[in-house]
Formats: C-alpha cells, sequence, structure tokens
C-alpha cells in the first residue's frame, strides 16, 4: 500500500509496538506530546543527531531498505561510542513521498529495531512528514557517561600513542566493489551495508583511560585532523601500519588506485580512532582489535603520514565533505 493511503496516524500505529528494548528507563514511550524518561544518577547525559538522505547517503541500488535502518541506526550510535558512552532511547524523524510503498518503510524500521534491540536501546518518539523529493531519515540519540567522564576531542596530549579499532577503509571498498559492479567483495560489502557501532569497545578504551577518541564517519583523515586541531597538538602516524583488509587491496590493484587512501578517504566505517598514554600500550594491543599507528608530538594542529616509500606527507583534513566543488 502507498504511504497517502495508509495515513499518516495509521503508519505510526503500525511501528509502534516492538520498541521498548530497556522499559526501565521509559515513563512514556511513542503516544504523547514528548517521551518521558528517567536518568541514571551520577551520569551525564549525551545528546547527538545524524542524517541519512536517499541519493547521498544510500541508494537502494547498493543496499536493501532494511540495511538503510541497520545503519542509521549505527551511525548515530557511533556517536555514542565515540564518547565512550552507553546508548538509551532515539527519537526518529522521516520525511517520505506519498507514493512511497509501505513495505519499503516496514522494512527500515525493521533494521532499525534490531539494533535498538541489540543494544538495549528505546525508540521512544519521532514525527512523520511528507517531502516531494528523496526520503531523509533523522535519528536523535540520548546516552549517558559517568560524571566528568565523556572522551573529549580536545584531549589528546603529546607523548600519546595514536591507534584504530578493526580494520578501515573496509565501509570504502564495500561501496567501491558495489559501484564498480565487480564480484569478490563480500566482506566489505556487508561493512558498507551493515556496518556496526564500537560500543562495547568505546566503553573499554574509557575505562582504561584514553586521552581522545572520535568516530570515524568522513575518514581517518578528517579526523585525526578534528583530534589534532580541537586538542592544539600535531600527528604523525605510520601509512604502513594502518589496518587494511584483503579486500581492500584487492580492489585497489583492480582499479589502480591506492589502498591507503580507502582508509584516509572513505568513512562510514564506524571504527574508532583516538590517543591514549603511552603506558597503555601493552593493555591497548592486548585487546586484539587496536592498531597503533602513529603519535602525538608538539606542534602546529596538523597531521602528517610517513609513506611507504618513508617520505613525510601532510594528510589534509580531506574526507566526506557535504559541500564541495
Ligand atoms: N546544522 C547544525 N547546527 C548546529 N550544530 C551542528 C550543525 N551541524 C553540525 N553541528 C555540530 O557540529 C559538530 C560536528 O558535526 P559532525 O561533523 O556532523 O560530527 P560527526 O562527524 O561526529 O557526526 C557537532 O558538534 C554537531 O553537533
Ligand atoms: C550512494 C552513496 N554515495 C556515497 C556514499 C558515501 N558517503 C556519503 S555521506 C558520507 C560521510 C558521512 O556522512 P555525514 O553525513 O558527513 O556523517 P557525519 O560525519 O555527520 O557522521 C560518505 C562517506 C554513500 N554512503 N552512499
Ligand atoms: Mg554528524
Ligand atoms: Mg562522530
Ligand atoms: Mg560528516
Amino acid at each position: 500500500m502507498e504511504l497517502k493511503n495508509l495515513g499518516e496516524f495509521n503508519f505510526i500505529h503500525s511501528i509502534e509496538s516492538d520498541t521498548i528494548y530497556d522499559p526501565n528507563t521509559v515513563v512514556q514511550g511513542i503516544g504523547d506530546d514528548c517521551a518521558v524518561y528517567k536518568v541514571t544518577e551520577g551520569y551525564e547525559q549525551l545528546v547527538s543527531t545524524d542524517t541519512m538522505v536517499e541519493g547521498v547517503h544510500f541508494s537502494f541500488q547498493y543496499m536493501m531498505p532494511y540495511d538503510v535502518g541497520y545503519r542509521l541506526m549505527t551511525a548515530n550510535l557511533s556517536d555514542i561510542a565515540a564518547m565512550g558512552g552507553i546508548p538509551r532511547q532515539v527519537v526518529l524523524s522521516v520525511a517520505a513521498p506519498g507514493h512511497i510503498d509501505t513495505r519499503i518503510l516496514e522494512e527500515i524500521y525493521r533494521g532499525v529495531k534490531e539494533q535498538c534491540q541489540h543494544y538495549h536501546v528505546n525508540l521512544i518518539g519521532g514525527d512523520t512528514v511528507s517531502i516531494d523529493g528523496p526520503m531523509v531519515w533523522t535519528i536523535t540519540i540520548i546516552g549517558e557517561i559517568p560524571q566528568g567522564k565523556a572522551v573529549l576531542r580536545s584531549g589528546a596530549q603529546p607523548g600519546d600513542v595514536v591507534g584504530v579499532t578493526n580494520y578501515i577503509g573496509y565501509a570504502a571498498t564495500g561501496l567501491g566493489s558495489l559501484s564498480y559492479n565487480l564480484d569478490g567483495y563480500p566482506m566489505t560489502r556487508i561493512g558498507h551495508q551493515r556496518p556496526e557501532p564500537q560500543i562495547e569497545l568505546g566503553i573499554t578504551l574509557r575505562e582504561l583511560g584514553v586521552h581522545s577518541m572520535n568516530d570515524i564517519s568522513d575518514g581517518l583523515s578528517s579526523e585525526l585532523n578534528e583530534i589534532a586541531k580541537s586538542s592544539r597538538v600535531s600527528i604523525i602516524i605510520d601509512e604502513t601500519l594502518i589496518p587494511l583488509h584483503e579486500e581492500t587491496y584487492k580492489l585497489a590493484e583492480a582499479l589502480q588506485t591506492n589502498p591507503i587512501d580507502y582508509a584516509l578517504l572513505g568513512g562510514e566505517d564506524f571504527q574508532l580512532v583516538f590517543t591514549a598514554p603511552k603506558e597503555l600500550s601493552k593493555a591497548l594491543e592486548n585487546l586484539g582489535s587496536i592498531t597503533l599507528i602513529g603519535e602525538v608530538i608538539e606542534g602546529e594542529p596538523v597531521v602528517q603520514s610517513v609513506t611507504k616509500a618513508k617520505e613525510i606527507r601532510l594528510l589534509e583534513a580531506k574526507g566526506y565533505n557535504h559541500f564541495h566543488e
């Protein structure tokens, strides 16, 4: 059925069941002017919002509707992970054209709810409006963090080591293989379609005492520059240490591109990049999913890298930019 035939109120009614995955914190969910939720004593509240636009953040050519919802939740959860926080509540706004088949919307919600269930997050409200254009999905997420413990971008200190979680450039490899219609990239395709936020690692890193952290939505170059600027420090990384998946090397070979660029400029990995006191190096490496790729030094707020050919180059704050010529 088309959305315009179902109507706004019936649509809301159709999605409001199965939205509460941590009932202890909810006083009022979907169904009133505001939602009402409880906060934990001794904790600070985190809030962040992220939007996904059809044609900009996703294409039904490369993703199933279920994946769109899944990744929308991941993008929002990832910002909570980047602070070392615990996700709690979300509200979701959708602008959709009247001719859309409601089965597509149901599938997107199924993806959203799957991630809500997995991370014990409640969907407590939202908004539904019509648009004469592409679909626009926005989630606002609320999380919690023990008082004074949020891991900021501004906490990096000279002498810190720089680390990343899992593989970088993974999602961009999957998207690249899809857009060039190349077979043989099963792992990274899932990385593009159904990425996971690093909630548990974010909490572990915060508890270990990392100094600064960011999630990778726009690309490693851009995120490292944000840390360098906020913290007023210089960062230097060794490009040969960046953990790339074998499918990234394979795609770079097939397309005659530099594999490192998928990591530096790709984005949407939703992995974490952080800096930590050198004394934590052993403990970090023992986690298994962390790679140390560089260090923080005193100096201008810039990021440099040592290339495979042992040359030093400046890594610009390039990555995904919504308004570039
Ligand atoms: N239109 C806006 N109005 C107010 N604040 C904004 C707007 N767009 C972005 N911000 C803020 O700018 C900062 C950087 O945003 P962004 O690059 O989207 O972060 P992230 O990559 O973590 O999602 C954040 O603090 C965000 O809340
Ligand atoms: C169809 C399609 N084209 C291109 C991309 C790549 N892409 C789109 S937005 C983006 C960056 C992340 O989005 P943004 O809105 O900047 O997220 P934020 O930094 O706010 O978390 C990337 C790499 C994609 N995912 N899908
Ligand atoms: Mg954002
Ligand atoms: Mg972020
Ligand atoms: Mg961005």
